[in-house]
């Protein structure tokens, strides 16, 4: 190793090899210890040279290995002591000095901005504030938030002083990526208005060539709506109807001609939306690779099947696009990802004119940004989502308004306590060594093929049972047990995909002659309902007669709402049984699914990647005691937290298979989207959350492939995406209360699993998406497991 001393990071360690020097890619400085340390250890295992910085024992005779070594831990020990505080209390210095003394300085906003994401996100990792009462960690959270709104303001370079004293003058200070989004939105006005300087003098120019000469387009004729003044390639029944349509739309005179300079500057908005996103979020030259897609011709496809036709549904006088989506129900995900990649990430689909089914489906950032965030309260999940979920009665997701508001805070508050963080890892931790791993064993021991999907469906119904209602139905189990729980649930997920994609009217006939899905969905319910009511019984009996141990007591959330016993909102109260079941569906749906179905398709993905897992596999045993390397390991939750590869590698198998695939949201009053669409209260707005992880314009020509590489920063930390863009646990207000759950219980699976066994594919199976609201693999993933330590 080989010491140098720099002006900006006070040393520099690189590793010296025979061949030449060896960059680790990562320069040690005052604040990144931790992850440093880590890159270097797993760069030691690789090269099997982990021994050096373990060897303490001094050898007499200078020129052995043994004293090379000794040699090294010395320097390795020196490097800890003067970088590591135990305490944390000089990195939490030094990375708020750092935060405060960040400005933007002329960089590109979001430059400024990643900078300051990764400084709060390396102080969270050592915030260690412990509260009790539930509402003091809203009321800390609140508190931390604000003043981080503050740093970033403080930074921001003048040219954003007038907003953000908008922003400060503001009575409910908002969130920092909302802050952001409206600082980036005035960034996005200043440089169209400077461009609009820039092109004063070519205006001068083209004032001197001959004016473009008055097309009359009185002979114009639309073959689609049968009107005249405009042809089919600018119909806005099919590009989308502009923001002044409602107001002027007797006028036809003057929609022939406003027609395309509309929807020719609605595009500019959205290019201009995308060009922004892009620039912001990503390092790479994004709009370079793709400048050919807002080329002239493309562009005028938003929003309809016009132009080539190639792929993209035509809209049938009667059945509208529905044939379309009948005939592709069975691959809806990537059919979805083909028309928005061909319509540039919106699409209008028209149902039957009968049916009420128009579907405005979108993935572009800058329209999951706008409704989800900076327009939240004007697009609510509406009715008809809680008419299609109506199983989840008033639980969380199918709620709006203050029903919703209180519900969430009330669980966040009840999930951000430290006594239930700790219950959960304690009872992760038993399920997999008592419950996951003697099943693995199991296997490998007998040689035989097992549906991996179904072994997490089970651990994952099991963990998220425990500390949903207390009770562990145990049906991961070396048996297998039939659960009717679990039937209940996958008939339920798929039921409710058929009633997004047959009219409404349909399956409320099929529900009234119980028929069809909706029969299926009958008894599905009937079965959730009676085993919910009787642990809810159950739960209830053993707090009258205060069985429940101290310990356990109000740590599951349904024992933490029974005792709550507050109103919830108007009639609604904790303590009420119906309500219960409610919450206890919702978060059983919520934390069960997702969860499993994201390790499924993980799992697979490592299997066709076998470079990912060689280095998972390295980054795991850099945090394994030498003494216990090459023998069974159990890990250290908290030691996983800081593991980089790791996590980049599920945020990959998040991006390409969502869990949750889509979403929708309906417009209280009428609204033109950044993309330039027209959403009117009628239009069911949908979000493809799988073709969005799928866009080459949002995630590079290399989206379809598996590349944890992608979430890791510069610095090799973990990379920041904005949940716009890395949409799989929600945006805004919404977004997924359970993602540190979900991590928490992934990352001890993968690592586990990963570490101690082999898991091989069975041959000939061609994994493909379900047809239903949670993306399953359609016939599971049968594996083979081999005990990588077995003699
Ligand atoms: C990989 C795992 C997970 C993924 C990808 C995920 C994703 C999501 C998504 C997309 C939503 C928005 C759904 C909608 O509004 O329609 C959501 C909401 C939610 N998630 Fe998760 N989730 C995961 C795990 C969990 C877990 C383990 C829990 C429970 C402990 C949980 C609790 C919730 C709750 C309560 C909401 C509703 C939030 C609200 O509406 O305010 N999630 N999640």
């Amino acid at each position: 190793m080989e010491k140098t001393q720099t002006e900006s990071s006070p040393v520099v360690i690189q590793s010296v090899q025979s061949d030449g020097v060896f960059n680790a890619g990562i320069i040690l400085t005052e604040t990144n210890y931790d992850v440093w340390f880590q890159i270097m250890e797993m760069h030691l295992v690789k090269r099997e040279k982990l021994s050096y910085i373990r060897s303490s024992t001094k050898s007499s005779e200078e020129s052995s290995k043994e004293y090379e070594k000794w040699y090294t831990y010395e320097i390795w020990d020196a490097l800890s002591k003067a970088f590591y505080d135990g305490s944390d209390e000089l990195q939490v210095f030094t990375l708020n000095q750092k935060a405060f003394s960040t400005k933007q300085n002329g960089q590109p906003l979001s430059k400024f901005y990643g900078e300051l994401i990764e400084i709060f996100r390396e102080l969270d990792h050592r915030d260690k504030v412990v509260m009790k009462d539930p509402e003091d960690v809203v009321i800390y959270r609140r508190s931390v938030e604000r003043l981080r709104v503050h740093i970033f303001l403080a930074g921001l370079d003048e040219e954003f002083n007038q907003v953000r004293g908008e922003i400060l003058r503001k009575e409910i200070i908002s969130d920092l990526e909302e802050c952001y989004s409206l600082i980036r939105r005035e960034d996005a006005r200043q440089s169209k208005l400077n461009k609009k300087v820039d092109s004063e003098t070519s205006a001068m120019i083209a004032r001197q060539q001959p004016q473009r000469k008055f097309v009359d387009k009185s002979s114009l004729h639309c073959t689609h709506c049968k009107k005249n003044g405009h042809t089919k390639e600018h119909c806005f029944e099919i590009i989308g109807y502009p923001d002044w349509w409602d107001t002027r739309k007797k006028n036809t005179k003057h929609e022939s001609k406003t027609a395309v300079a509309e929807s020719t500057s609605t595009t500019d908005l959205r290019k201009e939306s995308l060009v922004q996103i892009a620039t912001s979020v990503s390092s790479v030259p994004f709009m370079v690779v793709h400048s050919d897609v807002w080329g002239p011709s493309k562009v005028s496809t938003i929003g309809g099947a016009r132009c080539n036709n190639n792929g993209i549904p035509k809209n049938f006088p009667v059945g509208g696009m529905l044939p379309h989506l009948l005939l592709n129900v069975h691959r809806i995900h990537d059919y979805s990802t083909e028309v928005l990649e061909k319509t540039q990430c919106t699409f209008l689909f028209k149902g039957p004119w009968f049916a009420n089914m128009d579907i405005l489906a979108t993935v572009d950032p800058a329209n999951v940004h706008h409704i989800m965030s900076s327009n939240f309260s004007n697009f609510p999940k509406g009715p008809e989502f809680k008419r299609i979920f109506d199983i989840l009665g008033d639980g969380i997701f199918n709620s709006d308004s203050d029903l919703w508001k209180n519900q969430r805070r009330f669980a966040q508050a009840l999930m951000n306590r430290h006594s239930f963080y700790k219950f959960l890892v304690k009872s992760n931790q038993a399920k997999l060594e008592k419950g996951l791993i003697p099943i693995l064993d199991h296997m490998s021991k007998q040689g035989t093929t097992v549906d991996l999907q179904d072994l997490f469906q089970r651990f994952t119904f099991d963990s998220t049972s425990l500390f949903v209602t207390g009770y562990d139905p145990g049906c991961l189990s070396i048996e297998f047990p039939k659960v009717r729980f679990l039937m209940a649930l996958e008939d339920v997920e798929e039921s409710i995909f058929y009633r997004h994609v047959v009219p409404e009217s349909l399956w409320k006939l099929q529900r009234w002659l119980g028929i069809g899905e909706e029969k299926k969905l009958k008894k599905a319910k009937e079965t959730l309902d009676s085993v919910i009511f009787e642990l809810i019984q159950r739960k209830r009996r053993e707090i009258n007669e205060e069985i429940l141990s101290k310990e356990i007591d109000g740590v599951d959330l349904l024992a933490s709402y029974m005792h709550e016993n507050k109103t919830i909102m108007g009639e609604l109260k904790c303590a009420d049984d119906n309500f219960l079941r409610d919450t206890v569906l919702n978060f059983m749906i919520a934390g069960r699914d997702t969860t499993s179905s994201a390790l499924t398709w993980f799992f697979w993905l490592i299997s066709k990647n076998p470079k990912a897992e060689t280095k998972i596999r390295e980054e795991l045993t850099s945090i394994v005691p030498a003494e216990k390397l090459g023998k069974w390991w159990d890990f250290d939750t908290q030691k996983l937290n800081q593991l980089v590869y790791l996590h980049g590698a599920l945020c990959e198998a998040l991006r390409l298979y969502p869990p949750v695939p889509f979403q929708h949201k309906v417009p209280l009053v009428p609204h033109t989207l950044p993309s330039g669409h027209r959403a009117v209260p009628r239009t069911k707005i949908l979000f493809s959350l799988y073709a969005m992880g799928r866009m080459k314009s949002i995630w590079g020509e290399d989206c379809l492939e598996f590349r944890p590489e992608r979430w890791i920063s510069e610095s090799g930390g973990i990379k920041w995406e904005p949940s716009y863009k890395f949409f799989s646990f929600n945006a805004g207000p919404r977004t997924c209360l359970g993602k540190e759950v979900a991590f928490t219980q992934m990352k001890a699976v993968a690592a586990g699993v990963i570490h101690n066994y082999d898991i091989q594919v069975v041959e000939g199976q061609r994994p493909g998406p379900n047809v239903s609201i949670i993306l399953y693999m359609k016939h599971g993933l049968k594996v083979r497991v081999h005990d990588r330590w077995a003699k």
